[in-house]
């Protein structure tokens, strides 16, 4: 008793140096509006975001309606100036001398991969985005069809036909699961999904682990980085996964080393590892600085974690939202009979690419559904944005969901879930009203391989799948928990599969 009361004693007065060094709560700029902040909790007390009242994108549209576009935001103890105008955003975005990729994010993802993109600045992020953003690039992630198209049928088989026209309650696990598998096959040809039976704790496990925890303490950003440093060193789980991550990954990226330097003929994989390495090997024999092992396992770690959490949280929203709008899934599965797609046609990329109305579903969303719904930037040196005073080392935080949501810059009311909105009246938002993968040069480094997973996805979904809302039977709510993204609390879908698919 005396020993946890000491400890816990010894933790608040950390807590407290930290707070009072961090910059006492000290507004940095007066003329801005804002809540004041509480001790070491800042703004995410006061406005309920660690009650659960809210989540924090709806703490900040909250703020906004109270304060204007511009507000001050304490994010734990990190002081921050919320933007949700277009203009103010467009100075930031279009400034990449003046506003980087903020601390908050660097510091967090960096616990998790410290040589990853997201963690790095300046000449260092350069060398690693020389390698790759081309590899995340429409044209190669193209090839990535069938792997998506197979998983997606998995899925249907394994998970839907076998409780054909029953209530489903597990739809996000499943998303989760489903787009875990994709990425695994997609970055090293490894089924992610599949729970192990070897009895033995292998990759999958592992990446189930890391994914599950790097999530966990991606969320407490407001905790001070040596506690969550020490947290992830003393969790034996997290220390257990990244052991066995790094060795599986590194013996794959030494075959793949063996495999490009023996096989010139040979017929070369498409996975990520793949691009990966040969990118490396090439370019190091032409003398340009290129990544060692270890970044090249952090970047794989990162497109695996990234890749999944925010793709899978589209998904379920996707499903929430078709059993909320059967109109929206009829006239895609309209679109697919008019292409003669049945359930029985493969897709390619052709047909894939003429379904504009399903192409709209996807964009309405990435608009509509709370995924990333806030990017941040750091000031490098002073500025002034439209008689705002920055200073150097402010973050700033783009309420991304406020502008999706703002009527002075969408036609169609943006308040409901309207596909058609891309046909017509606002086919071309203005500049950074609509931006779900963020913007400038640090926008997401995957947004055409995440864009072409959903599409084919809800297109093969649509091809024999019907979600249906079902009704007072159970809780299909919706509500939101947040994690890195925010995903649906209450879903429970009633799933129709088409029978010549049925697994007996
Ligand atoms: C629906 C899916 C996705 C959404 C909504 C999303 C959104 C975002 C956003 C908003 C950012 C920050 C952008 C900024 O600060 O301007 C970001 C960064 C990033 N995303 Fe995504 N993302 C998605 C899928 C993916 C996928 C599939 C991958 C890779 C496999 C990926 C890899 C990355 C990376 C590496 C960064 C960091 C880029 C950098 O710092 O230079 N994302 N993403």
């Amino acid at each position: 008793m005396f020993f946890s009361t000491t400890i816990a004693l010894l933790v608040i007065f950390l807590l407290t140096i930290y707070w009072y060094l961090k910059g006492n709560g000290t507004n940095h700029n007066k003329k801005l509006p804002g809540l004041e902040p509480q001790w070491i909790f800042g703004n995410l007390r006061n406005t309920g975001v660690i009650s659960g009242r809210v989540v924090l994108y709806e703490a900040l549209a909250e703020l906004k309606a109270k304060f204007g576009d511009a507000f001050s935001f304490w994010l734990g103890p990190y002081y921050s100036i919320v933007l949700s105008r277009i203009d103010h955003v467009q100075h930031v975005l279009a400034d990449r001398h003046t506003y980087d990729i903020a601390e908050t994010t660097t510091r967090n993802f960096g616990v998790l991969f410290p040589t990853g993109l997201i963690a790095l600045r300046g000449n260092e992020w350069k060398r690693h985005a020389r390698f790759i953003l081309p590899m995340l690039k429409r044209a190669k992630v193209l090839p990535y069809l069938d792997t998506i198209v197979t998983c997606t049928d998995r899925f249907i088989d394994e998970k839907l036909s076998r409780r054909n026209g029953e209530i489903h309650m597990d739809l996000v696990e499943q998303s989760q699961r489903l787009l875990l598998s994709i990425i695994g096959f997609i970055a090293f040809d490894y089924d992610l999904e599949t729970t192990s039976t070897s009895g033995t704790f292998d990759l999958r496990d592992a990446f189930n682990d890391f994914v599950r925890i790097g999530n966990q303490f991606i969320l407490i950003s407001g905790v001070p980085l040596w506690l969550g440093k020490l947290v992830l060193r003393m969790s034996s789980q997290y220390q257990r996964a990244l052991r066995t991550m790094k060795h599986y990954v590194t013996n794959m990226i030494n075959e793949e080393k063996t495999r490009q330097q023996e096989a010139t003929n040979s017929i070369r994989s498409i996975n990520l590892i793949s691009s990966l390495v040969s990118a490396v090997q090439l370019e190091s024999s032409e003398g340009v600085p290129s990544l060692a092992p270890n970044e090249v396992f952090d970047e794989v770690s990162l497109l695996v974690l990234g890749g999944f959490e925010t793709t899978s949280t589209a998904l379920s929203w996707f499903i929430f939202y078709m059993s909320k709008y059967p109109e929206v899934q009829e006239k895609m599965k309209d679109e697919l009979k008019t292409h003669n797609l049945t359930l029985n046609t493969s897709l390619t990329q052709d047909v894939l690419d003429s379904l504009i109305y399903v192409d709209c579903v996807t964009k309405e969303l990435l608009r509509f559904a709370p995924i990333a719904t806030i990017i941040s930037r750091k000031a490098t040196r002073d500025d002034i944005i439209d008689g705002i005073e920055v200073k150097k080392d402010d973050t700033i935080l783009i309420a991304v969901q406020s502008l999706h949501f703002d009527p002075r810059y969408w036609k169609i009311d943006p308040s409901k879930f309207i596909p058609e909105r891309f046909l017509y009246e606002d086919k071309n938002p203005p500049h950074c009203a609509y931006m779900p993968f963020g913007g400038g040069h640090r926008a997401c480094a995957g947004q055409d391989l995440a864009f072409f997973e959903l599409k084919t996805i809800i297109t093969r979904l649509m091809q024999r799948v019907t979600f249906v809302d079902p009704g007072n039977e159970a809780n299909n709510s919706g509500g939101m928990v947040q994690r890195i993204t925010c995903y649906p609390k209450n879903l429970a879908i009633r799933v129709y599969v088409d029978k010549d698919y049925m697994v007996v």
